[in-house]
């Protein structure tokens, strides 16, 4: 991108970098935190007020980087394909958990713990450490980095043994599956579909695998971790206090963690969280007694008439899995519920344009928007595209209001259903 100035980019970029991380560094002092480093016990996040400056330091120091690699150089970086391999043995090894922290552990105890050939273990863990996963303090000897004592985390493991063994291979077919499906909306018709061989929807098929279905519901999990998607912040996302005594169905809800945030901050609404047969199994015995009678859960497929009249219907990263066809069917089965005043609440992505955000939580919105597709069709929506779906649906679902909350990838649809 040309520079309107006449200081060469990489130079204002330099300063920019310089200048930023002098305040950076002032403020995390200012509050006693250490300085990021990849020690094992360096803190994960930031504070989330020193989110802004994060984002112009995590672009600027991008920008740099990307400029002063050669093309080739550039698409390798993205292309990243043996960085999968490293990922896939360590993950599916769990060698992480075999590593003690604050300690160390030889290449050869390793070998001799996973059954890996010696050599390999110190040629994938060499590699890995190239991406500051592990560390070798002394030669011969592993410990743990910050990303790999992270990785030592049981779900934080099958969350990336996820990436290298279902999402990775589904990936590399998506464009194969665009090549023999042109235009599909099919949820059976992806480059998962290919990779597995499979005329299955995603769900479907992984619930007949239990050692996958244990790697997606890890992903579920570690989804928390991505900066604006943990479930305690739904409480200050949207202003649930507004909606006063209200009953709330929280449609595709899971196992009710997010049901379980709401109803502990907010104790004048009662929810019932639906969900597929498999995955409200057994989930009331998890919600604690203060809460018990204030959250329920109930078998429903999403695509069947909705059944339950309530104030509230809401969607929490659940139309992105499916294509128009389908999140059509799934707003039009909630209207025989909805009386006048009921409202729609839609979380999801709302896809910046481009420039609009940081780049480097636009790539994360961009990665996932293509992940959507490698597993079930699904996408990520623009603003436009939600207006237009809605409108698609009926013309008495009203979009009143669009919640962007700071520092969050998920936006919030409120609707309101009008009768005319
Ligand atoms: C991406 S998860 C979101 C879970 C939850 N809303 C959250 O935000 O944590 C999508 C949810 O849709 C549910 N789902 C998928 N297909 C479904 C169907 N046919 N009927 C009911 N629920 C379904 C899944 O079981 C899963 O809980």
């Amino acid at each position: 991108m040309a520079s309107p100035s006449s200081t060469p980019r990489i130079v204002e970029l330099a300063a920019q970098i310089s200048s930023s991380v002098t305040d950076l560094q002032e403020r995390l002092s200012a509050q006693g935190i250490p300085s990021p480093s990849f020690a094992e016990d360096n803190p994960k996040d930031f504070p989330e007020d020193l989110n802004s400056l994060r984002d112009a330091l995590l672009d600027a120091t991008a920008e740099l980087h990307e400029l002063l690699l050669d093309p080739l150089q550039l698409l390798y970086k993205f292309a990243s394909i043996p960085n999968m391999v490293g990922i896939d043995a360590t993950t599916r090894y769990n060698i992480a958990g075999m590593v003690p922290h604050g300690g160390q552990i030889s290449f050869a105890e390793i070998s001799e713990r996973s059954g890996l050939d010696k050599g390999l273990v110190r040629r994938l863990l060499r590699h890995a450490m190239s991406m500051r996963i592990f560390q070798e303090p002394e030669p011969e000897m592993v410990a743990h980095t910050k990303i790999s004592s992270f990785l030592s985390i049981p779900y934080i493991n099958a969350w990336a043994s996820f990436e290298a063994r279902d999402t990775w291979p589904a990936a590399t077919r998506v464009v194969d599956s665009i090549e023999k499906w042109p235009g599909s909306e099919e949820p059976n018709q992806t480059g998962f579909s290919l990779a597995n061989n499979t005329d299955k929807p995603v769900f479907e098929f992984v619930g007949a695998h239990p050692e996958r279905m244990m790697r997606f519901g890890s992903a579920m999990k570690a989804v928390d971790h991505v900066p604006g998607h943990a479930p305690e912040l739904i409480s200050k996302d949207y202003d649930w206090a507004s909606i006063g005594n209200a009953s709330i169905v929280h449609v595709g809800g899971g196992r009710g963690q997010i049901a379980l945030e709401l109803a502990k901050n907010f104790e004048n609404v009662k929810l019932t969280v639906q969900d597929m047969a498999m995955m409200v199994e057994g989930a009331e015995s998890d919600v604690p007694d203060q809460l018990k009678g204030r959250v329920e859960f109930m078998k429903h497929e999403i695509f069947d008439t909705q059944t339950l009249e309530a104030d509230v219907y809401f969607f929490r990263m659940v139309f992105r899995n499916w294509c128009d066809k389908y999140a059509l069917q799934i707003l039009k089965a909630q209207i025989p519920a909805l009386r006048p005043g009921a409202k729609i609440l839609i979380q999801d992505a709302c896809m910046p344009e481009p420039d609009s955000v940081p780049l480097w939580r636009e790539r994360v919105q961009r990665s996932v928007d293509v992940a959507l597709k490698c597993y079930s069709n699904g996408r990520n929506r623009y603003l436009d595209e939600w207006k237009a779906l809605l409108a698609a649906a009926d013309e008495r679902f009203r979009l009143n209001q669009v919640f962007l909350p700071k520092n969050s990838l998920l936006s919030i649809l409120e609707i309101h259903w009008v009768e005319l």
